[in-house]
């Protein structure tokens, strides 16, 4: 697996591709909802904290919100749609100033997560795809210079 990560200019937005089938038949919804969690776990304690919720009912309804997302985009039921609406992604950010630094951290967290699903058995070809997405998209995020 390559978790290396990609540099974009600013302000310009690459062509994302969609996780593999795979990724979500190997996972399963409530896999993809525990990956979240840790994700969402592991940034308490990370430099990009203070861009998340600190109460905890906020920040549990922001894990099931960002796991109804990636859900939905790897192929499973519109959960997203369904709770919020269009994505509309970029927009949804715009109010969090999210830099360069934060979105590598952001990224980051979610390799030793990966590493671990791998352990579990999930293909490198899946998870290599889920992190092409997260690694291409991410940048599209990243709205502070
Ligand atoms: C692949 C890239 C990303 C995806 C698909 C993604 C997805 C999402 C989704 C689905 C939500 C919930 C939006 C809502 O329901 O209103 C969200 C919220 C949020 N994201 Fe991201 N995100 C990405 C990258 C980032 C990065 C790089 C950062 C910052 C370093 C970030 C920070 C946040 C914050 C602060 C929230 C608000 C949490 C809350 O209060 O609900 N995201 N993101």
């Amino acid at each position: 697996m390559n978790f290396d990560i990609a540099y974009g200019e600013f302000g310009v937005r690459p062509p994302v591709t969609k996780p593999i089938p795979e990724f979500l038949i190997e996972v399963g919804e409530e896999g993809i909802r525990k990956l979240i969690d840790e994700h969402y776990e592991a940034i308490k304690t990370s430099d990009i904290a203070h861009l998340f919720p600190i109460d905890p009912q906020d920040l549990e309804k922001a894990k099931k919100h960002a796991a109804d997302f990636f859900i939905q985009i790897c192929g499973g039921p519109d959960y997203f749609n369904q709770s919020r609406g269009a994505p509309q992604m970029v927009g949804r950010h715009a109010r969090f100033r999210i830099d360069a630094k934060a979105r590598e951290t952001w990224l980051t967290l979610y390799i030793p997560l990966l590493e671990k699903l791998k352990e579990d058995g999930v293909t490198e070809t899946s998870l290599q795809s889920f992190w092409n997405y997260l690694n291409v998209f991410s940048l599209w995020m990243v709205n502070t210079q």
